[in-house]
């Protein structure tokens, strides 16, 4: 792995823990030091500084560094580092095409995937798109680990930005409408704790609820609403202040972000 941040230790946690791999077949090359120790210490994990040893891997090599910097980083490869192995290479970096990988990785096989932070807890979504490259034993390689940190869906490449704004960036949104809850909770007077687990548990809850019962979210929202009750009440405020608009605009925004990244 080349770059052990938020995402790449997401997935690699998950992955020794759910014993996809073993820890010490593992290598991140990471610049900070303090994330070095910090990764070898809480999961025993092989560490360097050196990005030429873990492009030197033999089975994978996942790339999670900041999409602004994969020319910076292939530019310093060794031009010999693919000559003796052939790695599957999966990028997770947000906006840039298969197109611009292959190129970075001339006759190696790509996959561009979209995970997100929920991978944590094996709650994931992931998105792959293949490259042209891609053999079906690797594509289903590739499948194998995301399924392993959550759910996997693929998609042609030209949704891959779209998937970014929604499910990539989405545990953001999600996270900012609990913290929100929670203050509402404490609005009307409750404790802290107890709002924050009552805002947590509650869109846990309907997450789970729809996605086992096939509802319809708004069939969902009227099953709530009681005529003349509190939750409709509630939803009329939401309405009025937008809420809905606001969450499409941020997946459009933070898709249109990602083919910004991808230029
Ligand atoms: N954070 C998230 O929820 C998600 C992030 N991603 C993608 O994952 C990639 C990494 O994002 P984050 O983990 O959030 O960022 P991050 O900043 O937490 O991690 C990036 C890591 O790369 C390291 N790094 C910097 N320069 C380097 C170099 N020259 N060689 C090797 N490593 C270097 C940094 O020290 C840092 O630890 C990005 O491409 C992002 O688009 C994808 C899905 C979700
Ligand atoms: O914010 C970002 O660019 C990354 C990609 C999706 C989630 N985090």
């Amino acid at each position: 792995m080349i770059g052990g941040g938020v995402m790449g230790e997401a997935i690699l946690s998950r992955l020794i823990r759910q014993g996809i791999y073993a820890a010490e077949n593992i290598l991140i090359s990471e610049p900070q030091a303090e994330r070095r120790s910090l990764l070898q210490q809480q999961y025993q994990v092989q560490v360097s500084s050196d990005n030429q040893a873990a492009a030197e891997a033999e089975e994978i090599l996942l790339l999670a560094i900041k999409p602004q910097i994969l020319s910076k980083v292939v530019a310093q490869l060794a031009p010999t580092t693919f000559s003796n192995s052939h790695p599957l290479i999966i990028s997770i970096l947000a906006g840039v095409p298969l197109s611009k990988l292959e190129s970075a990785f001339p006759d190696q096989s790509v996959i561009r995937v979209m995970p997100n932070t929920p991978a944590t807890v094996g709650a994931g979504m992931t998105a792959i798109a293949t490259g042209k490259n891609v053999t079906v034993e690797e594509l289903n390689k590739a499948k194998n680990i995301f399924t392993a940190i959550g759910e996997v869906v693929e998609v042609p490449e030209y949704l891959m930005d779209a998937v970014t704004g929604l499910s990539g960036s989405g545990p953001a949104y999600v996270a900012l409408m609990i913290e929100a809850l929670a203050d509402g909770g404490v609005a009307a007077g409750l404790p802290r704790a107890i709002a924050s687990q009552l805002a947590i548990q509650t869109v846990f809850g309907t997450a789970k609820l729809l996605q086992e019962s096939q509802l319809h979210p708004g069939e969902l929202k009227d099953r709530v609403s009681s005529p003349g009750g509190t939750t409709i009440a509630g939803v009329a405020a939401l309405e009025k202040a937008g809420f809905r608009s606001a969450l499409i605009e941020a997946v459009l925004a933070a898709y249109h972000r990602s083919q910004e990244l991808g230029q």
